[in-house]
């Protein structure tokens, strides 16, 4: 499969190297990019444990890997990270009607659509949660018995859902900002109702809370919120995902940020955390 694999870039960074792929997806029916740092640790044989980070509306693969300043960290933990993109992209690729930021191009909301006409390429949970796992197994030098996930915003939710929904996959999970109740909020309405369709009993396998709420679990839980985040009341609301976790006793860290906004820059204050919150955890899970 590493044949499969275009490198778009390579950059040497921090005694490891920043790498962009270019791939075509089965899943998605596009050519998809995805960014990889690769640790000092990494290679000649030696498998090192993954961290994936989803990231938020209108992102690609590029706004965590050059905003987040997370490779320092990453290559003294030994830690690869994986960035994907955050939707298809291409002429074919369907867009909002209204060409709005929350929906269709960079809004995947890590779902696989079902409603035409996004359901051809919007396939991003079998994407990320299946495709480029195998993909990365084959063609880098990743322990796929250690991984972690986290995200932003958009990601949070896909990366705290995709947890729920592959249970033992996953030994540490966290999230910036994250949206903590797509069913809730007038982003995830719009998005799984476009999505998924008019049944809101489909909108809550994608829903964090509610996916809790029916027995699904994470071993343990982080976050950081910032205080002054302008989606904070609106869309994100970390409340619910805190009465959740509280209601089923999943040990949540839910760390509200004085000050902090929603941009990279509160995540690039606190990626450290959670790296060495990933690493603690994936020093400790068991090997292949
Ligand atoms: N452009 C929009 C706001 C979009 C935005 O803030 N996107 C965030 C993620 S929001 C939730 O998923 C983001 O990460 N942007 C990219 C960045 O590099 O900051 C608007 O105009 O309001």
């Amino acid at each position: 499969m590493a044949e499969a694999l275009e490198t778009v870039s390579r950059n040497r960074c921090f005694g490891g190297e920043q790498r962009v792929y270019r791939h075509r997806s089965a899943e998605t029916g596009t050519d998809m990019r995805f960014a990889a740092f690769l640790p000092p640790q990494a290679g000649e044989g030696r498998r090192v444990p993954v961290v994936w980070f989803l990231a938020g509306l209108t992102c690609t693969e590029e706004n965590f890997t050059v905003k987040a300043g997370a490779q320092r960290v990453a290559a003294d933990l030994g830690l690869m990270l994986i960035a994907p993109d955050t939707s298809p992209r291409g002429e074919s690729v369907p867009d909002d009607p209204q060409g709005a930021y929350d929906f269709g191009l960079g809004a995947g909301f890590y779902v696989d659509a079902t409603q035409e006409p996004w359901s051809k390429h919007y396939r991003m949970e079998s994407y990320v949660a299946r495709e480029l796992p195998a993909l990365v197994e084959s063609a880098l030098p990743a322990d796929m018995g250690r991984q972690g996930i986290m995200g932003h915003s958009m990601g949070g939710h896909g990366a705290i859902t995709i947890a729920l929904r592959n249970p033992g996959r996953f030994a540490a999970v966290s999230a910036f900002a994250p949206i903590s109740s797509p069913v809730n909020c007038p982003w995830g309405e719009k998005a799984l109702g476009g999505y998924l369709g008019p049944d809101r009993a489909k909108w809550r396998e994608h829903d964090s809370c509610a996916l809790i709420e029916g027995g699904a679990r994470v071993p343990d839980l982080m976050v950081d919120q910032g205080t002054a985040d302008n989606f904070l009341e609106a869309q994100l609301k970390p409340q619910l995902l805190e009465a959740a976790c509280a209601r089923a006793g999943i040990p949540l860290t839910l760390r509200r940020q004085e000050g902090y906004d929603h941009s990279y820059f509160f995540i690039a204050s606190f990626v450290e955390d959670h790296l060495r919150w990933h690493a603690e955890r994936l020093r400790r899970a068991p090997h292949p």
